[in-house]
């Protein structure tokens, strides 16, 4: 079934509303530190007609074969739309980090960067990070760049996820 815009979405986060809804598939992941890994997830964005969406992600490890080994990262938090194309992102991690972001939305893209990241005193150290977000044939592609225990910003995690 084709995206249709919902009425009641507001104004400002029309240059994100491509976003909205659950979106399911499969991603890789990898960093110096740790063995390459694939993983498949689930994101669903929600709105009630305020200027933000509500943001939930859960994911899985799985095998070659794509099967679930085992249950993946938690993360949830709040996309909010300031005008323009602008949003503010308040992200909280079941690892023990909470982040703020901010971004531009633009022609079904959406690229953020940490403006600051805290941890419990039992969490990893993450220090940074960015993402990138693209609408491509319809699918929400995502690319996630880390700077965690001690290593300079790379790649952590790629994916491509289909609307469900
Ligand atoms: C789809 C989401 C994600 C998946 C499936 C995933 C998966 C993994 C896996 C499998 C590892 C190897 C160690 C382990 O088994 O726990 C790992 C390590 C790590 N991940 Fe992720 N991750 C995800 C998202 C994130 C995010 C959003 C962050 C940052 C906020 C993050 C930060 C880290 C750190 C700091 C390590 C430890 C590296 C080390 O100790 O050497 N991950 N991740």
């Amino acid at each position: 079934m084709p995206f249709e815009l919902p009425d009641n979405l507001h104004p400002d986060c029309g240059p994100v509303a491509w976003m909205l809804g659950t979106w399911r598939g499969n991603g890789k992941g990898d960093y110096p530190t740790i063995e390459a890994f694939d993983y498949g997830q689930e994101l669903i964005f929600t709105h009630d007609g305020r200027p933000f969406f509500h943001y939930m992600a859960r994911s899985w490890i799985v095998d070659a074969d794509g099967q679930k080994l085992r249950e993946g990262a938690i993360e949830t938090g709040f996309l909010r739309c300031r005008g323009e194309g602008k949003v503010e992102l308040l992200l909280t991690h079941h690892t023990g980090i909470a982040e703020i972001w901010y971004g531009e939305a633009d022609g079904g893209k959406l690229e953020l960067t940490t403006d600051a990241v805290v941890r419990t005193e039992s969490a990893k150290e993450v220090t940074g990070g960015k993402r990138l977000y693209g609408n491509v044939e319809g699918d929400l592609l995502y690319a996630v760049d880390l700077a965690a225990v001690g290593q300079p910003l790379q790649p952590h995690l790629w994916a491509r996820l289909q609307r469900a």
